[in-house]
């Protein structure tokens, strides 16, 4: 689930020097976050000089805003602008083009600058240029377009997620829902997994179309890591902390994006589940939306905190009707994403102005809360790393979820994490075996999942 959505007003005082600074720098993202739900007719950069303006105050921020707000003559007409393209301007002018490249088959890497967003559509760009692969027309055509008339059927009852940030209660700007494939996983996810300190109300059993493409998805994804550690990752051997084990998708998030202004803000994806390092098979379906990406620069305490918003600037990946997105293993730790606004957008014929994204997950058995460490609240705690301070950066630690549950205190439980080279805790392994069954879906089978 998105991080964003996680983090509350408050947080313990962790007894690491090197957490609450963290999690300090961290709440620009949430305050844009929170802006974004607020203002969805403001684009990132308004939102984020507004709050430099009032000193980081969402209250003042939003007070300017409602003055500033652009009135319906000014707002784009969305729905009369249809086939507009506003990223091709930007394309053309920032991304390497074919005769900016050099002949050598290995592309130059692209200076991504403060301020500035690249666009990219070309799979060999995103690999060479992002923590990403991409796949286009993953599927035969009629695959996809049943896959998304189920889930465009779905999305009808999908929800919002109702969350509290700063004594105000807003919502998710898109909908979504979680898929497993037996009904005693749904049970044990609805009672055992904890996001934003609560539990996920809506818990599906994994439909037809998921359960028919999540094989080919595992199989894109396995051979996307191999070929990734093979050509990228120094020594061409997988990174440390990453597990060994061939990835096996055993859960999916489905988000629909109802329109232009439907959005998910920066993020990165929770480690607690997945484990560090994890890797995601992102497919999208029906209206081409852009997936952006930014690396998060670490900071020393001098640094301008409003500066390394976007330091190394932003990279747009457009995300067309059947494409698969892999977010590789340096992902999540070291870069943050979202689905920013578009101006407008190119109806689908499926769809109409819908876009589905299925972002199929390995949630790891050895990473179920049944096993992990428990705060002082007693509830399980979460996994995170250091990504905004030098200090400590990339160390794991486990840490409270009570922060971020509305009218809950933090209990300030910190403790770092003991990870094996695999990513594997260092909990009672003796337990962990003994109670371990494999959780891979299939679809039919109804043992518990662990
Ligand atoms: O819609 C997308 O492509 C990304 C969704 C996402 O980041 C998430 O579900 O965590
Ligand atoms: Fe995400």
């Amino acid at each position: 689930m998105d991080d964003f959505l996680t983090r509350g007003t408050k947080r313990g005082r962790a007894s690491a020097q090197a957490l609450t600074s963290d999690d300090e720098e961290e709440s620009t993202d949430i305050k844009l976050a929170m802006l974004s739900s607020l203002f969805p007719n403001f684009g990132q950069e308004p939102l984020l000089e507004a709050l430099l303006a009032h000193d980081g105050s969402v209250e003042e921020a939003s007070a300017s805003l409602v003055n500033d707000e652009p009135e319906p003559s000014k707002k784009l007409r969305l729905n009369q602008v249809v086939g507009y393209q506003a990223t091709l301007r930007s394309f053309a002018s920032k991304s390497s083009s074919a005769a900016e490249r050099p002949a050598s088959p290995k592309k130059a890497k692209l200076l991504s600058k403060k301020g500035e967003t690249v666009h990219l559509y070309d799979p060999e760009d995103i690999a060479e240029n992002t923590p990403c692969s991409i796949i286009h027309n993953f599927l035969p055509p009629e695959e996809a377009n049943d896959l998304l008339r189920e889930m465009l059927d779905e999305s009808r009852s999908f929800r919002k997620i109702t969350f509290k940030l700063f004594d105000n209660i807003v919502q998710s700007p898109h909908t979504s829902s979680f898929y497993l494939a037996t009904e005693a996983e749904i049970n044990t996810q609805k009672a055992d997994y904890f996001y934003n300190g609560g539990r996920l109300k809506d818990v599906r059993r994994i439909t037809p179309q998921l359960l028919r493409v999540r094989p080919k998805v595992e199989e894109a994804v396995n051979k996307e890591i191999q070929h990734r550690i093979k050509t990228k990752y120094p020594g061409g051997k997988k990174l440390k902390y990453q597990s060994p084990d061939s990835w096996s998708p055993n859960a999916a998030f489905v988000n629909c994006y109802n329109g232009p202004q439907e959005t998910v803000g920066w993020h990165s994806d929770h480690l607690t589940y997945l484990g560090p390092r994890a890797v995601i098979g992102s497919l999208s379906l029906g209206v081409a939306r852009e997936f952006r990406v930014r690396r998060i620069v670490p900071k020393d305490a001098d640094n301008n905190p409003a500066d390394d918003l976007d330091a190394t600037g932003q990279i747009s990946i457009h995300l067309p009707h059947n494409s698969l997105l892999v977010m590789h293993a340096e992902m999540q730790e070291e870069w943050k994403h979202c689905i920013a606004p578009a101006q407008a957008i190119d109806p689908h014929p499926i769809a109409g102005n819908r876009r589905i994204n299925v972002t199929y997950r390995d949630y790891r058995a050895i990473f179920n809360p049944k096993h992990t460490l428990r705060c002082k609240c007693n509830l399980p705690a979460i996994l995170r790393t250091v990504q905004r301070k030098t200090e400590n950066h990339g160390r794991y630690f486990w840490m409270c979820h009570g922060g971020h549950s509305p009218g809950r205190e933090s209990c300030s439980f910190f403790e770092w994490a003991n990870l094996d080279d695999d990513g594997n805790p260092s909990w009672d392994m003796a337990r962990y075996k003994k109670g371990i069954k494999h959780t891979r879906c299939t679809g039919n089978e109804e043992e518990p999942s662990h």
